[in-house]
């Protein structure tokens, strides 16, 4: 569950207009919702807000029941370890390392998350493997350096590692912008089995209008915010 109120948040305290300014967003637990918006409208700067990188400058983020901008940084940090799986535009997967081993960091900084993963596997290495079966990875491929493997490849191995321990958020930034429409629509669909699963929150952020039909729900991030965004 995702619930914004009276968010408000400049990078720049000089800033004319903020950045992100939502009166109100809710997102029930469970829910997919596609997430554009021209370039430049913030949604970027949203995902960091709802992952806890960034706090705004007023109102109140709530995930989970809890009012994450108003914990420590080092809570925040904690929170964000345990309930949430990112998926990142570039994947920022480690290229030496196998595509098991990148998902293995994953859970790497959470003991709730690796008690989870081992909740449906009797090791995290075989859950880190059952994921990767699951999102299409053979099993040849599980074990060689990551840096060998296809973008579409690499980038089932960045949800898998977003998706172990079963975190209850999942953010994607732009995950499929390297592919064609077809794998695209594919790879979409393999994240809304994981998520429907793990019963996971899924923020998908895209430029691609084409998955949009793929979601039951969209929020366009210049008609949230009253239309005001101007281009830059
Ligand atoms: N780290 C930062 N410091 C200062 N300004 C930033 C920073 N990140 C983003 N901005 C500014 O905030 C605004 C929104 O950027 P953001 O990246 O959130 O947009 P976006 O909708 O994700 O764009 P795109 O679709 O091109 O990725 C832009 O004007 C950008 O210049």
């Amino acid at each position: 569950m995702i619930t914004l109120s009276n968010v408000l948040f400049k990078w720049h305290a000089q800033q004319a207009s903020p950045t992100i300014n939502i009166a109100s967003l809710h997102i029930e637990q469970g829910e997919h919702v596609f997430l554009h918006g021209p370039s430049g409208c913030g949604k970027s700067t949203l995902l960091s807000l709802l992952a806890g990188v960034t706090t705004p400058n007023q109102g109140t983020i709530t995930l989970l029941d809890k009012a994450v901008n108003q914990l420590s940084n080092s809570k925040r940090d904690r929170f964000r370890a345990d309930h949430i799986g990112y998926i990142f535009q570039n994947f920022n997967l480690l290229p030496y390392l196998s595509p098991i081993e990148n998902v293995i960091l994953g859970c790497q900084f959470s003991k709730l998350r690796q008690k989870q993963a081992l909740n449906n596997s009797p090791s995290i290495n075989l859950e880190a493997s059952r994921l990767l079966t699951a999102l299409g990875l053979t099993d040849a491929l599980q074990h060689q350096a990551v840096s060998k493997l296809s973008i579409g490849q690499q980038q089932r191995v960045a949800a898998a590692r977003a998706f172990i321990g079963s975190p209850e958020i999942i953010i994607a930034d732009e995950p499929t912008s390297a592919l064609d429409t077809q794998n695209r629509q594919a790879f979409v669909k393999l994240l809304f089995e994981q998520a429907k699963a793990t019963h996971s929150t899924l923020v998908f952020v895209s430029h691609d209008e084409t998955l949009q039909g793929l979601f039951k729900r969209s929020v366009n991030l210049v008609e949230l915010q009253g239309g005001t965004h101007v281009a830059a």
